[in-house]
């Protein structure tokens, strides 16, 4: 018989090599383990627990957890990967914004809807029904429920359906995925409702006790009701605005920064032009962007390795352009996208996102690891978009085990039927953690969230001691 004493020194030293492993812990968070022990264990116990299956049927499970509920509470720090158009709750753009006057929708040829405010009526869109005012439509119905209904399901993935039914593949759902974002397109970059939008963006968050943003942004043009429309610059102004005035009326929300992204569908001269671009940005808002990223389905898109030359111009002039770089968001193993891991650490990366294939890639793990690349990992998206079914399964379950620098994030909350950043918590937690991770872990998370985001060495120690004080006060309200 092995010796128990020896036994349970191992145990204790493996568990000290998980994230969070290695924090001390205060008798009052003690006690609040004590008690997330409890809930866990109940938990885990249910016939139905809800990292084990689709976040669709799970979500309502998850609204009745306490330990959600107490994650909600809990100051989570920085929500890293979010993009632009995906902030917000479905619920409040079809009540809000589609009310407004002016509002005009159209049907597409493959049956998704578009959307523009305009004072007249819009020019025709190709492959689309004409516009129809929104306010005339619904005046002209007896429940518009049936209407709102199916809006909503434009501009969202979530259903009541099976999801399995509902989206079968990884290639069906990105096909609708990127409809809800043209759908999205129209409906938010009318100036007065993007302000808005914006703002009940960042509300979200907020009120999920999250305390700073980093938006990946495509900085559409926006446009007023007489058509026409502004550059990129006043987008990214409008983004500065909007957070200002919201730390204004919030003063313990500690703000946010942008990285400015591109489709990977584009070529390489158009991204050339976009890289030119980007550098005039971040030179013109040097504090508020962090840097650019490119977006859209890796597997279908050009590598990064295809992009090399555009990629290098910002160190070829020796202009800073730090990079946020989407990669290893594949099942492809060994083809030519899965490389972008290894060539988003090549071309100095500051972060990975998502890095689901890392685990299959050793020496882009060692890496990552050695250099405090973090990855930024998005459970239940990945989830939706059908890379893994079980997320006890979800490869950052093994990384979190062994410390790899991680923090947690959302992606997009409205289009997955989330909202701020708890219901990816609550799975690196509860699902990815089982009864391992405690309180530590959460604050390890919480703490990353902020020492791998782009703010300035200064801004960390300030955002640091403000969620510090925010902790403090949840663990000693939390705690009995
Ligand atoms: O998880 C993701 N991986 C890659 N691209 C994404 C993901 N989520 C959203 N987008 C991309 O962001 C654009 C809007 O800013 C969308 O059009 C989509 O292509």
């Amino acid at each position: 018989i092995p010796d128990p004493r020896q036994r349970e020194a191992l145990i204790k030293q493996e568990a000290s090599m998980q994230t969070g492993g290695q924090v001390v812990l205060t008798d009052a968070e003690q006690r609040l383990d004590d008690l997330l022990v409890k809930m866990k264990q109940e938990e885990m116990a249910k016939a139905d627990f809800p990292p084990s299956m689709h976040f669709f049927k799970a979500r309502d499970l998850i609204r009745s957890s306490p330990i959600f509920s107490l994650l909600q509470k809990m100051p989570k720090g920085g929500a890293l990967h979010l993009h632009d158009l995906a902030i917000v709750d479905v619920e409040w753009l079809v009540k809000n914004v589609t009310y407004r006057p002016h509002c005009y929708m159209c049907l597409t040829d493959d049956r998704s809807i578009r959307f523009v405010f305009s004072s007249q009526q819009p020019k025709p869109l190709l492959h689309c029904s004409t516009w129809m005012l929104l306010e005339d439509l619904r005046a002209k119905m007896a429940n518009v429920t049936d209407l709102d209904n199916s809006i909503r399901g434009n501009l969202t993935l979530f259903t009541d359906q099976d999801p399995e039914v509902a989206y079968p593949s990884q290639d069906v759902v990105w096909k609708i995925f990127e409809q809800k974002f043209q759908a999205l397109w129209g409906l938010v970059t009318y100036v007065p409702v993007f302000k808005d939008y914006f703002y009940q963006g960042l509300s979200e968050f907020y009120v999920d006790n999250v305390m700073y943003l980093e938006l990946r942004v495509l900085l559409p043009e926006l446009y007023e009701l007489d058509g026409c429309s502004y550059d990129k610059a006043y987008t990214l102004k409008t983004y500065q605005d909007v957070t200002k005035q919201f730390r204004a009326n919030h003063p313990d929300f500690f703000g946010m920064k942008v990285i400015f992204t591109v489709h990977r569908q584009v070529n390489a001269s158009v991204m050339t032009g976009v890289v030119e671009e980007a550098m005039k940005l971040q030179k013109d808002f040097p504090d508020f962007m962090a840097g650019f990223d490119l977006v859209g389905r890796e597997d279908s898109g050009k590598p990064l390795w295809y992009f090399r030359d555009a990629l290098s111009l910002p160190a070829d002039r020796g202009v800073p352009m730090p990079f946020f770089f989407h990669a290893g968001e594949t099942n492809l193993q060994g083809t030519e996208v899965d490389e972008n891991l290894l060539d988003a650490l090549l071309l100095n990366t500051s972060r990975i996102g998502h890095g689901f294939a890392l685990p299959r890639h050793p020496l882009a793990k060692d890496m990552s690891r050695r250099r405090g690349v973090a990855l930024e990992v998005c459970p239940i998206s990945n989830q939706v978009m059908n890379m893994v079914k079980d997320l006890r399964n979800h490869p950052a379950a093994a990384l979190m085990s062994e410390d790899h620098p991680m923090v947690i994030s959302s992606d997009d909350p409205g289009i997955f039927g989330a909202s701020g950043l708890s219901y990816d918590f609550y799975i690196a937690f509860v699902g990815f953690g089982g009864i391992r991770s405690h309180v530590g872990s959460l604050k390890q998370l919480a703490i990353n969230s902020i020492r791998y985001s782009a703010l300035s060495q200064k801004q960390q120690e300030e955002a640091l001691a403000l969620w510090q004080t925010k902790w403090n006060k949840f663990v000693s309200e939390n705690a009995f």
